[in-house]
């Protein structure tokens, strides 16, 4: 695992304009994570901020929020920003209730709008004093 915690960035399209104007505001903060985006949203924010290091994953409707939601139950993710569009119907809307249910689940920091995500990318934990996710009570679930 990366000793450089690891923060992931994801927006719907309505909510890539503010998820832009959130990474230009917090791009020296952001620097000092590894960054993983959804293929359009990394597209914006790499364009936006030439200087952050993203690694694209797939667009969010062909599996980027699968892929992100198997970072989080792999231990490899430290905090998911994710801005959501709650007035538009989205072909993949089971890969994002998947996506939050999983960050649920594992105790992930997460953000779902920019003024959590203020607050969040303020905070100790995800300055990596504490960056483990929490391992949840499997219950039956067995691994
Ligand atoms: O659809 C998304 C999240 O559910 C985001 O995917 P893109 O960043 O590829 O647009």
């Amino acid at each position: 695992m990366s000793a450089t915690p690891i923060l992931a960035l994801v927006a719907h399209d309505a909510k890539k304009d503010a998820m832009v104007e959130f990474a230009r505001r917090h791009k020296d903060k952001l620097s000092a994570f590894d960054l993983v985006a959804t293929g359009t949203t990394g597209g914006r924010i790499q364009d936006a901020c030439p200087d952050l290091n993203i690694t694209r994953l797939k667009s969010g409707p062909l599996g980027g929020d699968q892929q992100i939601g198997a970072m989080i139950a792999d231990g490899k993710l430290q905090g998911l920003f994710f801005f959501v569009d709650p007035l538009s119907p989205m072909p993949h809307d089971v890969d994002v209730k998947a996506l939050m249910r999983l960050a649920v689940v594992y105790d992930m920091p997460m953000a779902l709008n920019p003024a959590t995500a203020d607050i969040l990318l303020r905070s100790a934990r995800l300055a990596g004093l504490k960056t483990t996710s929490t391992t949840p009570e499997v219950g039956n679930y067995s691994s």
